[in-house]
């Protein structure tokens, strides 16, 4: 099981990414994203399951019509790994087209 990050690894780790932040409620690391329309929604969930399964490490998430809000810790470990950083460096790697 991998080491959680301390508060300083995790905010060095959050700087390379896009539009994610620490969510402290959730010990957490997410982003929320608005779509075009439900389609384009669930088109990149699609793809996220995908990745996530392949990976073995799957997002906590919900999705509302065009919202998809995602949630990423390792819950063995009881918080925020590399393992997150890794996933969160895919999804963004997908160049998903949000909506303004
Ligand atoms: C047994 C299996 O490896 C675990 O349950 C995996 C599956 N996907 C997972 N996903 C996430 N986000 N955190 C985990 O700790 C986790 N554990």
């Amino acid at each position: 099981m991998p080491d959680t990050l301390s508060d300083d690894q995790r905010s060095e780790a959050l700087e390379g990414l896009d539009g994610w932040s620490y969510d402290a409620a959730a010990n957490a690391i997410g982003k929320d994203f608005r779509f075009e329309d439900f389609g384009a929604a669930f088109a990149f969930m699609t793809r996220v399951a995908l990745i996530a399964e392949k990976s073995g490490h799957h997002p906590d998430w919900s999705n509302v019509y065009n919202r998809v809000s995602i949630r990423l810790s390792t819950h063995d470990a009881g918080g925020v790994t590399d393992k997150d950083i890794g996933l969160a460096t895919r999804i963004d790697a997908l160049d998903p087209q949000v909506s303004a």
